[in-house]
């Protein structure tokens, strides 16, 4: 299957975004310049001075601006005529910064460029301009159609499709199968792997996994990834198989370099949610709604759910499966991950019973 031009356009933006780069938003003959506000530096201050005009704004997330002391509760923008690095990244992710000047509204495409900050996982903040004279100053700055943009996630479910199979043993698992997709939400593969021989005739164990480096591979204490998809493995080998997706969506969809933004917050006396929302982000980034797509590609109808998160369960319901069953799954407690455990069920609904943790 053939990626279709307009998400190659903005597979293209999401690598210049990252790269620190700006493009050119569009839609209507309206273009703007859009920059990752995490990469303005004096480099990029002095070009945009070199636009000769004093139009830039700082489009920030709502939940920023909460951060910030703003009354409005929705994403806006401040006024920045004088392009100064070190304010626009006080704004943008300094723990104790606070507004200094008022939140306007965003327009359609700074919103557009706020989305394009989250697809490509920097942090949501942008530096925007109008866009005329631009390609006198940076060297061919990549376009994007506001109506691709928009298009995007959706393209990305609907282009979901299984690329690549093969048998791994796994340590307490050893009749595995890898399932390799494309497609679904972040920016790289998404893997299912089938363990034993389910029977999708009846209900079948599954575990949606959000990727987690530090915890799932180097056995981080802080949080208890690493515990529950070694638990899952091994349940699923002894318990009539199962299938247990590897979804790319590190940190809950904010991408690992934020998650350790993050993490230096949490050092510094702030809890899970706190640190994400003073780097921009909602409580939970993360959409569901592909896993139930790979469960259903896989042949799965009816499914029994290990999780302690209650939008996986309802992600699965809505995606058309039937569950007929969940299940609490538990990694190891620590005096390093009770406070995010706690967090998890008191902010954000985790059946989590702290007291049944084995310690
Ligand atoms: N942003 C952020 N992400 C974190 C933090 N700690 C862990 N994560 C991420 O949180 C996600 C946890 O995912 P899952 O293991 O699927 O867990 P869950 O949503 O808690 O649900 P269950 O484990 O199924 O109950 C992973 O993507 C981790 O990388 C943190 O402090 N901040
Ligand atoms: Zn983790």
């Amino acid at each position: 299957m053939r990626d279709a031009p307009g998400e190659i356009e903005v597979e293209r933006a999401i690598a210049e975004i990252r790269a620190g780069r700006p493009i050119i938003l569009h839609e209507n003959g309206e273009r703007i310049l859009a920059l990752a506000a995490e990469a303005l530096d004096s480099f990029y201050c002095e070009s945009f001075e070199r636009l000769g005009r004093a139009d830039a704004r700082l489009a920030l997330s709502g939940p920023r601006l909460r951060r910030l002391g703003a009354q409005r509760r929705e994403a806006g923008a401040v006024a920045m005529p004088a392009l100064d690095a070190a304010r626009a990244h006080a704004l943008a992710f300094d723990s104790d910064a606070r507004l200094d000047a008022p939140a306007a509204a965003l327009s359609a495409l700074e919103e557009c460029a706020l989305e394009l900050m989250r697809l490509a996982q920097v942090l949501p903040a942008a530096i925007i301009a109008g866009a005329v004279g631009a390609e006198a100053v940076f060297a061919r700055p990549l376009e994007a159609a506001r109506a691709n943009v928009v298009a995007y996630r959706p393209a990305r479910l609907a282009a979901l499709r299984i690329v690549s199979r093969a048998r791994v043993p796994l340590e307490g698992a050893p009749d595995s199968e890898f399932v390799v997709f494309r497609g679904g939400e972040g920016l790289r593969d998404q893997v299912a792997i089938v363990i034993g021989a389910p029977n999708f005739a009846r209900p079948v164990n599954v575990r949606l996994h959000s990727a987690c480096l530090t915890g799932d591979l180097f056995g981080s204490l802080k949080c208890d990834c690493g515990d529950q998809l070694r638990y899952t493995a091994r349940f699923m080998a002894e318990n009539g198989g199962g299938v247990l997706l590897y979804l790319d969506q590190e940190g809950r969809g904010n991408g690992l370099a934020n998650k350790i933004r993050a993490y230096d917050l949490q050092a510094r006396g702030f809890d899970t949610y706190d640190a994400d929302e003073t780097l921009g982000f909602d409580n939970d980034q993360r959409r569901f709604s592909f896993a139930a797509e790979m469960l259903k590609l896989l042949g799965a109808r009816r499914v029994q759910v290990l999780t302690n998160n209650p939008e996986k369960i309802d992600a699965l319901t809505q995606g058309g499966l039937e569950v007929v069953a969940d299940q609490r799954i538990m990694g190891r407690r620590n005096t390093h991950n009770v406070r995010y455990l706690a967090a998890k069920r008191d902010k954000a609904g985790h059946l989590i019973d702290l007291d049944r943790a084995p310690a």
